[in-house]
């Protein structure tokens, strides 16, 4: 695991949007289009700005989310919102966005949709940026709920799954390790003290592999892909 540190909040952003967009590039050099996926909540909306600057030939791009709260894409907690705001403007205007949430009452209505969806349009996900709450979640993976044994479960499982149980806006569709675990490389941002306090208990805990209690342990205890961490200087 790559731990890197940045004084604030703006040095991360841009710093993580020119290393992922260096990335990009690569691979639109070496296979001709890239697919990534990106987190929402607050913390990204500085690194999407920075992103939505970079030089890349963006119209070669997907862009699908990590995780989406199952609501409107006009309401203040879309994350598909989040993204049409902060990262499709500038030249990423012009990637191809795929939006997690469909027109099914709730994700378990909408998930064999969202399943095809994801299959249709990527063969495997290039890069994968995740947060991180203070409550150890990452993705919609969320400690104690019933969806993580889908979600968690690597070996040939679905891409997505719907979560009914998540403790803030409960209806949501999140990406599961059986997708994210096929990645290039992995970016794990979060920022503050709050956060790093709690990164290093999932880190240092005796129960490491309790991924129950911390779902983001799956990324610390994991080899099949590289993780870069993403955050603020500590205190
Ligand atoms: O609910 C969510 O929370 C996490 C963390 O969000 P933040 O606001 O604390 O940065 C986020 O990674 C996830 O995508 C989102 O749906």
């Amino acid at each position: 695991m790559q731990d890197l540190r940045f004084s604030d909040s703006d040095v991360l952003a841009r710093q993580l949007a020119g290393d992922l967009a260096a990335r990009m590039r690569k691979g639109i050099e070496q296979r001709g289009r890239v697919c990534i996926a990106v987190s929402g909540g607050n913390t990204p909306k500085a690194f999407f700005d920075a992103l939505s600057r970079e030089p890349l030939a963006w119209e070669k791009v997907l862009i699908t989310l990590v995780d989406e709260r199952w609501v409107d894409a006009e309401h203040d907690a879309s994350n598909a919102r989040l993204v049409r705001e902060y990262l499709l403007k500038n030249g990423a205007q012009k990637a191809y966005f795929l939006p997690l949430k469909n027109a099914a009452a709730t994700p378990v209505d909408g998930f064999m949709e969202c399943e095809n969806r994801l299959h249709e349009q990527i063969i495997r996900l290039d890069y994968a940026v995740l947060g991180m709450g203070t409550d150890g979640h990452t993705a919609s993976w969320f400690p104690h709920s019933k969806a993580l044994a889908s979600a968690l479960n690597e070996a040939g499982g679905a891409w997505c799954c719907p979560v009914m149980d998540a403790p803030s806006m409960p209806q949501r569709m999140t990406l599961t390790w059986s997708l994210l675990a096929q990645c290039r490389h992995l970016f794990l941002h979060f920022e503050g003290p709050d956060k790093d306090q709690v990164f290093s208990r999932a880190c240092f805990a005796d129960d490491v592999h309790n991924l129950n209690e911390m779902p983001v342990r799956t990324l610390i205890g994991q080899s099949s892909v590289t993780l870069s961490l993403y955050r603020t200087q500590g205190e």
